[in-house]
């Protein structure tokens, strides 16, 4: 099959989509669907009873993921073509075409531990497939996989014996939390990879003629199933690698005076560079790109490619050293020891405009403090002091009631910063810009110390103030 846009048309019309997942891609996903599609009935299934009774809230504004416009889009198509449910068995009979939207996070036993995706939701998604299916169905491959796994898929459908028939799709998602919705109205593209024979280029047109109630036909791009599987961990790894360069480039600037703000400009300029992924930060986090790069870099090696998959860890080494390179700096600047001191945090989450905190950066800056025995005071708008600590708890550094001892959330910033030696701010939620700075620096332990690890506030300002303001890069 050759790149490009479909040109055949048959019509197999879809009436009924089930989506296996609902979380932070199924959920958006499938409420834009069901929102642009109203003649198509959308039932997205989770075995978490409590996420689902989240979905149906009947006060929309508790859905269980934070993300801009989303609580409008569901409240306009729930009920109506938009369902929300636990009885997986039931959704997946009746759809004619099936999402699996689970996660498929890094393995921690076994062959590839820390580094392979563990397939285990994936499989028992399968499994659950071809045991209920009675009428021939599309599965489309929503969560980001491995390349070559539609192929144990299609073994574990394909070999029930009960005269069922499935189609393959490969369809990753490209949206980035904190812009899900505007991503899914609006995507650079939508990649849809499936066989090459007449009854795969028909799935293949049923789920395009999904997309093209909205996205305009040259968006909406095919290919083989292995070129869509493998595009999806390349795209992440190309933006993980731009955050990791101008990160490491932050480093170089601050010893020689340059400004890695005024660097990114400078390079970004130039089209064939172009600015987007060029801000540097304390590190990347988020649930993916560590994930997928790893998975990347487990498959070059699975196939002996030792210089490729070296290359791609190299991006993960250089983002696991900007998170200790922040924390450590901020003990060194507070006279070698932060035993016992006070140090306020804005921000948990991995960005703003999310609640989601997988792989913050802000777990790692924080576990490196508590190490030297810091109070860690956390504010951020949308994560909760019981999130904070599941996420610390995880990486069992210490026993949970240290964790819980040391660090605490508070539900407003001023009282965050209150009595603080410093504040780092971690995530570059738009709200800390608007603060009454003078405020929080008369409550401050002095000299008082701004670690700004998102290069977000006014430094000429906080420094006016007679705050001791770092940034990275400069
Ligand atoms: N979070 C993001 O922004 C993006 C994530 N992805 C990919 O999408 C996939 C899903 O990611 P998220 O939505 O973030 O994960 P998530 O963890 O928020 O949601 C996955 C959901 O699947 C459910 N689940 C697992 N196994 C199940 C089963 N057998 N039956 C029913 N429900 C089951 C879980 O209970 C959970 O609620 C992953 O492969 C991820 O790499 C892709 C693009 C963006
Ligand atoms: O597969 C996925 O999960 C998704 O991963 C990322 O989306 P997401 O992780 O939600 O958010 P990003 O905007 O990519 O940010 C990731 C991290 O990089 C950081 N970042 C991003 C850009 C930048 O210039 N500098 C920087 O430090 C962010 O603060 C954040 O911690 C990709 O952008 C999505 O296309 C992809 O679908």
């Amino acid at each position: 099959m050759v790149l490009g846009q479909l040109k055949i048309k048959i019509g197999m019309k879809i009436t009924k989509i089930c989506c296996i997942g609902a979380g932070y891609v199924g959920g958006p996903t499938m409420a834009v669907i069901a929102q642009k599609c109203p003649d198509i009935q959308v039932t997205v299934v989770d075995l978490n009873v409590d996420r689902i009774a989240k979905w149906n809230d009947p006060n929309v504004e508790n859905i269980p993921i934070y993300e801009p416009g989303l609580s409008a889009v569901v409240a306009e198509a729930r009920g109506r073509n938009l369902f929300f449910s636990t009885e997986v068995d039931q959704a997946i009979e009746e759809a004619e075409m099936i999402f699996i939207s689970v996660n498929t996070p890094t393995k921690t036993y076994g062959t590839g531990k820390g580094l392979a995706a563990d397939l285990k939701y994936i499989e028992l998604c399968a499994r659950q497939i071809a045991r209920v299916a009675k009428t021939d169905k599309i599965v489309v491959e929503k969560s980001t996989l491995p390349v070559r796994t539609a192929e144990a898929i299609k073994s574990i459908l394909h070999n029930t014996g009960n005269g069922v028939k499935y189609q393959i799709l490969s369809n990753p998602e490209f949206l980035a939390e904190g812009t899900a919705v505007e991503d899914l109205f609006a995507p650079d593209r939508v990649l849809i990879g499936g066989d090459a024979t007449p009854e795969g280029q028909q799935a293949i047109q049923a789920l395009v003629d999904v997309y093209a109630r909205w996205v305009p036909n040259e968006r909406i791009l095919t290919t083989n199933l292995w070129s869509s599987e493998l595009s999806k961990l390349v795209a992440n790894a190309f933006l993980a690698q731009r955050v990791s360069s101008i990160n490491s480039i932050s480093e170089l600037c601050e010893k020689t005076g340059a400004n890695v703000a005024e660097v990114a400009k400078a390079i970004g300029m130039d089209s064939r560079i172009g600015p987007k992924f060029l801000k540097s930060s304390v590190g990347f986090g988020g649930s993916c790109f560590q994930k997928d790069i790893l998975n990347l870099v487990y498959i070059a090696k699975s196939y002996g490619l030792h210089e490729v998959a070296d290359y791609w860890e190299q991006v993960i080494l250089m983002n696991d050293h900007q998170k200790r390179r922040f924390a450590k700096n901020i003990v060194t600047t507070l006279y070698n020891t932060v035993a016992d001191k006070k140090i306020a945090f804005l921000g948990w989450a991995f960005k703003k405009d999310t609640n989601d905190t997988r792989e913050s950066a802000a777990i790692y800056v924080a576990d490196d403090l508590l190490n030297e025995h810091a109070n860690v005071v956390v504010y951020d708008p949308k994560v909760s002091e019981k999130q904070m600590l599941n996420d610390l708890d995880y990486l069992a550094t210490r026993s949970v009631s240290e964790n819980h001892r040391l660090l605490q959330a508070a539900s407003d910033p001023y009282a965050a910063c209150e009595g603080a030696h410093a504040i780092a701010v971690l995530t570059e939620w738009d709200e800390f810009k608007t603060y009454d700075w003078q405020r929080i620096y008369e409550k401050m332990n002095k000299p008082a110390f701004v670690f700004d690890g998102r290069n977000l506030l006014d430094g000429e300002q906080l420094t006016a103030l007679g705050f001791m303001y770092q940034t990275i890069g400069a």
